[in-house]
């Protein structure tokens, strides 16, 4: 894999209040060692490393860096939209603090997902910074994002039948999702991969094997 393959970058930012307590697929957080696995099935694969990251994921994560500097958000200086006379301003897809620290990431799990396997709607572990990345191979899919249960619909995030907003993002492969702010926080991310979920412009998606490699950075102190 090199990092020429990653074709965009998907950023999910948003400023709010940064620490809400995670909600995992039930209640439980997840993405932890010592957790059930989020993921809907269990012949999943993962593998996950701490410390000091092997070579290949050091390089990621600079390509992490070079896509945020170079995207087209960030080349314009944050970018500005008017949608219905209101002026909205689209953040950076990793805001530079984050961008900047060292090490970026410390933490890497990397997925593998039979078809139809996937990961149900959690909020990644607070024992995790803000700031993270993941780089979704093989497979094409739609990740859904969801309000989570401690950050409050408000009239924006509400739909029209009154059920909570899911949003849907579509990765193909070579996809780099950045999650920060209210999206790492707020928002659970699932990708269901059950027959008749995952659906894109009308068409049901051909599944295959689907890899991913989610980079984090710990918090400061015990874990
Ligand atoms: O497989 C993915 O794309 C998501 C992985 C994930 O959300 C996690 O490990 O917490
Ligand atoms: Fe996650």
């Amino acid at each position: 894999m090199t990092t020429k393959e990653k074709k965009f970058v998907v950023g999910a930012h948003g400023p709010g209040s940064r620490r809400s307590q995670s909600t995992g697929c039930g209640s439980a957080e997840t993405s932890s060692p010592k957790n059930t696995s989020p993921r809907s099935s269990p012949q999943s694969n993962e593998a996950m490393r701490f410390g000091d990251l092997p070579e290949w994921a050091t390089e990621l994560s600079r390509f992490v860096r070079e896509a945020v500097c170079f995207s087209e958000v960030s080349s314009k200086g944050g970018q500005r939209l008017i949608v219905e006379d209101q002026l909205i301003e689209e953040p950076c897809p990793l805001p530079f603090d984050l961008l900047w620290r060292e090490p970026l990431f410390d933490q890497l799990i990397l997925n593998t997902y039979k078809p139809y396997e996937g990961i149900c709607a959690h909020v990644d572990l607070m024992r995790f910074q803000d700031g993270i990345a993941i780089f979704s191979l093989e497979s094409a899919c739609v990740m859904h994002f969801t309000r989570s249960e401690r950050g409050t619909d408000t009239a924006e995030t509400q739909g029209k039948e009154g059920s909570s907003m899911r949003i849907p993002v579509f990765l193909n492969p070579g996809s780099l999702v950045l999650m920060s702010g209210e999206a790492r926080y707020l928002w659970k991310h699932e990708i269901n991969r059950k027959a008749g979920f995952q659906i894109w412009e009308g068409k049901e998606i051909d599944q295959e094997r689907r890899t991913s490699i989610t980079l984090r950075r710990l918090c400061e102190g015990p874990n």
